[in-house]
């Protein structure tokens, strides 16, 4: 039975500003398929489908659905079209509650006599939200209640409900815990086995090897190679195409050593977060890369921003002893020498709406100032530096971050924290949304800074970062600490997941 074609883009191109982000691409997805749509930071993998979806206009070429010329004029009318998308970054409305985020804009569904009927539109919210067993999400609920991670949950439903012929998954698993990628996964599969299509986009190359009927790959705009998935191509083959080279060199550290002799330069002594974490007793060396792992919930988040002086509600201390500081805010973690980098980078980590100077020179305004004043070319020099350090894609340095990737926002919140020239670094899933190759220069940077005295805690739900990365592995589970393990006694996926569930 010959396949029939799903969408298909003809010389699709996207141009912002001076910035060519899609150059001509013609590609196809057929109908029952998952597609991968791979590329470096900065390709233009959310451009093409961003454009596919309606959130953003075509500048030049044109969109086949179905055989039929496809223009979709917003999001909702690729809603309307059987084309949704969940993003990369947090996609709920604060204000809203959970039913009116998922039938946010077809709210008509539920008029009565001229009113929104808020009861039938929680009773259907709940059954969609049963279906995917998310039975602890009350529709009736203010969406700021939820987590990042149940928040994602509920795109999943408003994404789906309506049974869209095409999903675009916008570089989502890796932001989810392993329980939620699997329910991710399990949507994707449905959409598949209903006829639908599934478009998506990952740096997790073995992940889009074994989910992907066909993937296509992207250099810098354009389309360099679509291909069937077949048993024969391997990681190395995408990093190929992906780059246009062939890539050597070893990705995690090789050591086995625990490098844990160092001074204690933090400690928390019984620290206690109401509901979240149960007395935690931990100390980081100097020159230490300490892991924290755990399932999304158990509290790793959290024990991230403790560390950084940003939870309130919390008992015990968290000290600096060779300063002699115990950290109760932000402001004195900062001046402390301590550096924080969230997994909520859009809410937590970075000034969207300011450029990557403004963000890279925020946190280190008092390294930059000479006699009170800050001289505008020294901003820019130390900008340069670190952005240029962390391979940042950029117009210039005055561009917002609203107008990079994904993945290259993310290196100018690595960016900001390297140039305030911290000594301890809180990292919370640094490399997510991140490519293969970057992830390998920030790894390696990190080895370097260890090298350097600095030392890393490194929060991941990436048990093979983990494994690669670690002197030492602290394993959370419901706020405790269930399990240490050093790098040396071998690290192992079998002994982590032991003390995480
Ligand atoms: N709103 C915007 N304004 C200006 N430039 C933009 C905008 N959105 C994207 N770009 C630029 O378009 C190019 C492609 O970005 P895009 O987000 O499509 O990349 P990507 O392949 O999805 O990357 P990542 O893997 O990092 O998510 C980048 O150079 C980016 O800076």
């Amino acid at each position: 039975m010959s396949k029939e074609v799903l969408i298909r883009t003809q010389d699709l191109s996207k141009t912002f500003g001076t910035t060519k982000a899609v150059k001509q691409v013609s590609f196809e997805v057929y109908k029952g398929e998952i597609h991968g749509l791979i590329g470096e930071n900065g390709s233009g993998k959310s451009t093409i489908t961003n454009m596919i979806t309606g959130i953003h206009t075509v500048t030049s070429g044109e969109m086949f659905l179905e055989g039929q010329k496809y223009e979709p004029k917003n999001q909702l009318d690729a809603n309307r079209h059987g084309v949704s998308i969940i993003v990369q970054e947090m996609n709920t409305i604060e204000d809203l509650t959970v039913a009116e985020n998922i039938f946010f804009g077809n709210e008509e569904l539920f008029i009565r006599n001229g009113v929104i009927d808020s009861k039938a539109m929680n009773k259907k919210a709940r059954e969609y939200l049963d279906v995917f067993g998310f039975d602890k999400i009350n529709p009736a609920d203010d969406v700021v209640h939820y987590t990042f991670e149940e928040r994602k949950m509920i795109e999943l439903v408003k994404a789906t409900y309506f049974n869209p012929k095409l999903l675009v998954v916008d570089e989502t698993t890796t932001a989810l815990s392993h329980d939620g990628r699997e329910k991710l996964y399990e949507l994707i599969r449905h959409v598949k086995n209903r006829g639908g299509s599934v478009i998506v986009i990952s740096h997790d190359l073995q992940e889009v090897l074994e989910l992907c009927d066909s993937i296509t790959v992207l250099r810098d705009g354009e389309h360099i190679k679509s291909f069937p998935v077949t048993d024969e191509i391997t990681e190395d083959d995408l990093k190929k195409h992906m780059v246009g080279r062939e890539l050597s060199g070893k990705y995690y550290r090789e050591d086995t050593h625990s490098n844990i002799e160092g001074e204690v330069v933090m400690s928390l002594k019984d620290v206690n977060v109401e509901g979240i974490l149960s007395n935690i007793n931990l100390e980081l060396h100097k020159g230490e890369i300490l892991g924290i792992g755990g399932l999304t919930e158990s509290g790793m988040h959290e024990l991230g921003k403790v560390m950084f002086g940003a939870l309130e509600n919390q008992t015990g201390t968290v000290s600096l002893p060779q300063k002699n500081v115990e950290i109760g805010s932000i402001k004195t973690a900062i001046a402390s020498g301590v550096a924080y980098a969230s997994k909520n980078r859009d809410q937590e980590g970075l000034m969207i709406n300011a450029s990557i100077l403004d963000n890279v020179c925020l946190s280190s305004m008092d390294k930059l100032q000479r006699k009170g004043f800050i001289s505008p070319k020294r901003e820019r020099r130390f900008t340069n530096e670190y952005a240029t350090k962390m391979n940042v894609k950029m117009e210039n340095i005055n561009q917002f971050v609203s107008a990079l990737s994904g993945g290259n926002k993310q290196k100018v919140v690595l960016a900001k924290w390297l140039g305030r020239d911290s000594d301890i670094l809180v990292l919370d899933s640094p490399t997510r949304g991140i490519d293969v190759m970057v992830k390998a220069s920030i790894y390696e940077l990190m080895q370097e800074l260890t090298k350097q005295g600095k030392s890393i805690v490194m929060i991941s739900e990436e048990i093979l970062e983990l494994i690669g990365m670690c002197d030492r592995l602290v394993v959370l589970k419901d706020g405790e600490i269930t399990g240490e393990l050093l790098r040396e006694e071998g690290l192992s996926e079998e002994k982590i997941i032991h003390y995480m569930i």
